[in-house]
């Protein structure tokens, strides 16, 4: 049985993989006692309520503040569960591709750019592509060998830049180590720009009164998960741990935008665990498998995992498995709600990239 393994987040390895991709460190895992019961969460299996859109109600909270004393081994939080929420947001866009075509001739277009042959980047591509052609938007691929230059690079963006039937451009990341992100990313058109990484687009999202072409994947799912939740965000305090381009920094200015107050917690922050204690809503995308722990966290807060950490499993057909940046299993006794990994950021991620790609058709065709 995996249990014991999966009960004891003190003892969690990172493997090297994705490892170029992860963001700042915050300070290692702390050694931690012993949990107060080994006993493995069934979370998958636990009745859940079904999301509603949209309801600005707040979670129903495992223990009020007021009982929070009291919180006991049984108290466990509402999963947030972002493949039935990825789901449901792949139908909407299904029948709305359907709509404009039927409408207006026009397929969304998708274009992809791998470089180099990482075995996670591969596995990350043909997942995009099959979620394109489920809904019904065209993909495209250009695989490029390792050793390829950044003018090859920027020659395919440009000359997808100018191809009508392509309306989202994505250059999957990392890039090889010879490469410049930023000359790269540069060159993509801002309103090809799905990903949400360009420059400009960050800059909008910054800025009040102005808004980007597109919000970055990741960050996008989280505040959906949130919205789809009922989890009122406004005059909230809300802790994103991890400052990176492309989920903590965005992550905190979409909440920020939604009217939460909010901290960046990150590797040069005193003292994480207090500030985090202090959130009713925790976005955690650090890359440290298990590094929030139960105690960091406000009874009845809603927490969103980004991290997607494999860690050794000799069990597991892999030999590791996947866990988040949060200690689920102590998490889940004290939080409101909370994400589980896999099956919450991660499918709402490649939700939102379709979601981009509709949105950018739309635009350019000026259809409603
Ligand atoms: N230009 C660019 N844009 C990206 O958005 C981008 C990227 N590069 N490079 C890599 C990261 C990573 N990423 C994920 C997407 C989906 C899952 C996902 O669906 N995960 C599943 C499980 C996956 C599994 O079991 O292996 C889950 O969490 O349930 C994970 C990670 C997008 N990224």
């Amino acid at each position: 049985m995996a249990s014991s393994i999966l009960s004891d987040c003190s003892t969690a390895r990172l493997l090297p993989l994705r490892r170029a991709l992860l963001p700042q460190r915050v300070p290692r895992i702390h050694p931690c006692p012993a949990l107060a019961s080994p006993r493995r969460l069934f979370a998958a299996a636990r009745p859940q309520l079904l999301p509603r859109p949209h309801r600005m109600d707040s979670v129903p909270a495992a223990a009020s503040s007021a009982e929070s004393a009291t919180v006991s081994a049984d108290a466990s939080a509402k999963v947030i569960d972002g493949k039935l929420v990825a789901k449901q947001v792949r139908e909407e866009i299904a029948v709305e591709v359907t709509k404009m075509r039927d409408a207006i001739g026009i397929v969304p277009g998708l274009a992809v750019i791998l470089v180099g042959s990482r075995k996670d980047s591969q596995t990350y591509v043909r997942n995009k592509k099959k979620a394109c052609e489920a809904v019904g938007i065209k993909s495209y691929e250009v695989n490029l060998p390792e050793d390829s230059s950044e003018e090859e690079v920027i020659r395919h963006i440009a000359s997808f830049n100018s191809d009508p039937s392509v309306h989202g451009i994505l250059v999957q990341l990392p890039l090889p180590r010879h490469m410049n992100d930023e000359n790269i990313l540069n060159a993509v058109s801002i309103e090809k720009d799905v990903d949400g990484f360009h420059p400009l687009n960050i800059g909008r999202l910054a800025m009040q009164g102005r808004d980007p072409f597109f919000v970055p994947c990741t960050p996008k799912g989280c505040m959906e998960l949130l919205h789809r939740y009922g989890v009122e965000i406004k005059g909230k305090r809300a802790v994103v741990i991890g400052r990176s381009n492309i989920v903590g920094m965005p992550a905190a200015l979409l909440l920020q935008k939604a009217n939460a107050t909010v901290s960046i917690v990150h590797s040069q922050t005193k003292n994480p665990e207090e500030i985090t204690r202090q959130a009713d809503i925790v976005i955690a995308a650090v890359g440290v498998a298990n590094l929030v722990r139960g105690n960091w966290i406000k009874p009845g807060a809603a927490i969103i995992d980004v991290g997607i950490n494999p860690v050794d499993d000799p069990e597991s057909p892999r030999g590791y498995r996947l866990v988040g940046d949060v200690c689920y299993e102590e998490a889940s006794k004290v939080a409101g709600a909370i994400t589980p990994v896999p099956g919450g950021v991660g499918p709402m991620t490649i939700a939102m990239l379709l979601s981009n790609t509709l949105e950018s058709a739309k635009r350019i065709h000026k259809f409603k």
